[in-house]
């Protein structure tokens, strides 16, 4: 256990902006730029003609320990990207991002898993990715293996499992520790009956042990459950911050 785990886990952006070069956006036509009214970031042309779409600016936000914070916003409105800086994947193009806490995304589950690897093997390169030292790798390995229920397929390739399979492992091996600050897009929920089951207890408890909980959802009951506070991202920005009710209310009213 690092001596980071004894520190609460706190978050802070200050004016974040996130802005991605497109390379082949040369021909912009007048029905893409009215279409970017009702979808999407921003599309700007800079000084040598390059595209950029802002996905993120000025996003300044504080997440304590105890936080549950829900994300909503219409299609494009830049919930994954902030996600993402959340998570360490992406890195501002602009302001300032300090994430203090080990982070599990569960954004994208499969991400990182090499099909030609054995479900052992993958095992061992996601928990180092996590971050885990090989000792405390190892002495996960056995649980992993086992709340995936795939038994003597474990020394198989990943790419021979059925697409469930590939989830029970994927889902296994993610989830296989407690972070301190868990990001997530939706509920995650797979497998069958049996495994939704024991997925949905582990879930269930990552996240009441978490110390913060940044959920992106469209399912209005799931963020009145699980949330205490909510951001409205409209294009790229903060539209509206605050309890969750009074948020909600705003956006689906
Ligand atoms: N890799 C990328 N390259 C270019 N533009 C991107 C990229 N990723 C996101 N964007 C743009 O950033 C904006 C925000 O996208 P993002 O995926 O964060 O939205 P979202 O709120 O998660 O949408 P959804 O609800 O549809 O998942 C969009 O305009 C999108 O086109």
């Amino acid at each position: 256990m690092s001596s980071k785990q004894h520190e609460k886990a706190a978050i802070s952006l200050r004016d974040v902006c996130v802005d991605f070069p497109v390379f082949n956006a040369a021909t912009l036509s007048l029905k893409n730029r009215m279409l970017q009214s009702m979808t999407g970031g921003s599309i700007n042309r800079g000084a040598h003609g390059h595209v950029t779409v802002r996905g993120l600016e000025g996003i300044t936000l504080d997440i304590r320990a105890g936080d549950r914070l829900g994300l909503v916003g219409h299609n494009g409105s830049g919930k994954s990207t902030l996600l993402r800086v959340l998570s360490g994947i992406y890195h501002p193009t602009g302001g300032t991002a300090e994430i203090h806490g080990e982070c599990v995304s569960l954004i994208n589950i499969s991400l990182g898993i090499d099909p030609e690897a054995t479900g052992r093997e993958n095992i061992r390169l996601r928990t180092a990715m996590m971050g885990l030292p090989p000792a405390e790798s190892r002495a996960r390995m056995e649980g992993v293996i086992d709340f995936s229920g795939l038994g003597d397929f474990i020394d198989m390739p990943f790419r021979t499992y059925s697409s469930g399979m590939q989830l029970r492992l994927a889902f296994a091996v993610s989830t296989a520790i407690q972070p301190q600050v868990l990001v997530m897009d939706e509920w995650l929920s797979t497998g069958d009956e049996d495994f939704r089951h024991r997925a949905e207890a582990r879930m269930r408890s990552l996240v009441d042990n978490t110390e913060i909980l940044v959920l992106a959802s469209h399912t209005r009951s799931l963020l009145e459950a699980t949330c205490n506070r909510v951001i409205w991202l409209e294009h790229g920005r903060i539209r509206a911050s605050g309890p969750t009710q009074d948020v909600l209310d705003d956006y689906f009213g």
